[in-house]
């Protein structure tokens, strides 16, 4: 089946897609539409609704009548609607992958995997929910000095109302339902502003939720670009959390949010340190992994590689034959590296080549582009002072920066803005805990390149790259408030006393 097709027809109107306000899908009364254009082809591929600021009015009242009743919905009903629509979203990965294909240049593969551990990642949130969310704790007072045993605590996790979610272009499914389920399944109503690109494939996702039946505007999907609806969404006074990721905008939108939790995963330079005894085709792999597949568009792609000088020769040599057997080309031949998102993306990646180049770093490949397909490219001999050495290109450039000593590797590291995640190859595991605590990052991979997943790790940003943490139980929490209920005693009660 073809995206917009069978099933999917009653999201499109003409050629526009519609957006998803009280259970249904509907034309924008603005009259307007944005543009997403194919970053393979750069012409317009599909067109989504410019919603107007009265229609998120009425999305978030609806928003938040719904969340009323479904707080009152049994747990175990709000799961087994989850186990639901995450089956139908996995019954679907063909239109959605296609939709990621055609919108973000995601290679087909790489696509069909996005919705498929979507739909895992729906599922384990149902079950971590029915899990975490039935257990309260229970505190007796004569633990505090002075107490009696006179008060009996009752603590639960009650939801916190409309969840705003706003995820990137990179991953706009897998980021999205990663926000969606944590807030549904703890009992709160969910409103998404998808990116743009991507915002077609989020509008078949969303479709798979209203099929499985969820309860009327509980939730809503409102379309329109960032920079126009964007601060009237994360201001509006019905929302009551915000769980964003993307870039810089989630630093801009914690200083504007008003006093609601915040759940922001932001940028990132994550540094892969290799030490001198160091697997090095084990490193040159990850390496190549991390720093290039989706062509370096994630937010923990390896993006600054820091080698011991006495190994980098060696380094450098087996990183770039491994380069040399990267495709180049279009996603839906699932070519390892294809264009880049938008034009401004490429032209911003080409300002670092630029710069690079002019400062002295080595070109181990030509640089070369074509429209926003840019060939992979290992920029050795990097120094501090280019642009590279502390800019996240989100594309598929990668900078070596040769160190003569495990603390240079760490002070270029600790120096970043940013801190999401970092890697450290060693044979030496007391050497690499040691680094690890040193680096500062919210994870640090041993003898792996960075990544997220499995989508229950916990996941976090220091510095400029983010605020809490997600993971599937850690976003279940966040989405939460604890409340308590103090049974008060005439007299003090002890067990078998
Ligand atoms: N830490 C993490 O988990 C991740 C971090 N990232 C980071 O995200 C960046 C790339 O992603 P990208 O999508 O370009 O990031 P952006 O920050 O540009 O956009 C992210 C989302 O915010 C929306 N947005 C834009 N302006 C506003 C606004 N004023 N108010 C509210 N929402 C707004 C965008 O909508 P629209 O598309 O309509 O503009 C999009 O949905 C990189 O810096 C990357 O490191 C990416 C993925 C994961
Ligand atoms: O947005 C990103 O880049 C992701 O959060 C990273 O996810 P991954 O490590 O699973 O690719």
């Amino acid at each position: 089946m073809e995206a917009g097709t069978g099933v999917f027809s009653e999201i499109i109107d003409g050629d526009v897609y519609k957006y998803y306000s009280e259970g249904e899908w509907k034309v924008s009364n603005s009259g307007k539409t944005v543009a997403i254009i194919n970053p393979t082809t750069r012409k317009t591929q599909y067109k989504v609704q410019a919603c107007t600021q009265e229609e998120v009015n009425s999305v978030m009242e609806c928003s938040k009548k719904a969340q009323k009743s479904w707080a009152k919905t049994p747990l175990w009903k709000r799961a087994e609607l989850l186990h639901k629509a995450a089956a139908i979203l996995k019954e679907h990965k063909n239109p959605i992958s296609e939709c990621l294909v055609k919108e973000i240049a995601k290679p087909a593969k790489d696509a069909i995997t996005e919705v498929v551990r979507s739909g895992d990642l729906v599922s384990y949130c149902a079950e971590e929910g029915v899990r975490i969310l039935g257990e309260g704790k229970f505190l007796l007072s004569d633990s505090f000095p002075g107490n009696e045993r006179t008060k009996y605590c009752l603590t639960s996790k009650i939801p916190l109302g409309v969840v705003l979610a706003i995820p990137p272009f990179n991953y706009p499914v897998n980021l999205a339902v990663s926000k969606i389920a944590p807030a549904l399944i703890a009992g709160n109503s969910l409103v998404l502003k998808p990116p743009t690109q991507g915002a077609v494939a989020a509008l078949h996702m969303v479709h798979c939720f209203h099929l499985a039946g969820f309860p009327k505007g509980l939730i809503s999907c409102v379309t329109g670009k960032g920079s126009e609806i964007g601060d009237f969404l994360t201001m509006h006074p019905a929302v009551n959390c915000i769980s964003f990721t993307g870039g810089d905008t989630g630093i801009t939108i914690s200083k504007k949010a008003s006093m609601i939790p915040l759940q922001m995963e932001l940028g990132g330079k994550d540094a892969c340190i290799i030490l001198e005894d160091a697997d090095l085709d084990l490193a040159a792999s990850n390496i190549v992994k991390g720093g290039f597949s989706y062509s370096g568009q994630r937010c923990t792609a390896v993006k600054v590689v820091l080698v011991m000088e006495s190994v980098a020769d060696e380094l450098v040599k087996k990183v770039n034959e491994k380069i040399a057997k990267l495709t180049v080309g279009p996603p839906e031949d699932d070519c390892d590296i294809t264009p880049v998102v938008t034009e401004s993306s490429a032209n911003f990646i080409e300002g670092l080549v630029t710069d690079a180049k002019l400062k002295g770093a080595t070109f181990c490949q030509v640089y070369k582009r074509q429209g926003n397909l840019i060939w992979p490219l290992f920029l050795d001999n990097v120094r501090p002072d280019m642009r590279i050495a502390w800019e996240e290109p989100f594309g598929p450039v990668l900078p070596v920066i040769r160190i003569s000593s495990v603390e240079e590797g760490i002070h270029h590291c600790n120096a970043s803005n940013f801190g999401l995640q970092g890697c450290v190859f060693t044979r030496d595991i007391n050497k690499a805990i040691l680094i690890s605590d040193a680096m500062e990052a919210g994870t640090v991979q041993i003898n792996s390149a960075p990544a997220r997943g499995p989508d229950h790790f916990p996941f976090q940003g220091l510095k400029d790259s983010g605020i809490g943490s997600q993971g599937i139980t850690n976003s279940i929490s966040m989405m939460t408030k604890i409340k308590s209920t103090v049974i008060n005693l005439p007299s003090p009660s002890y067990t078998m006393g």
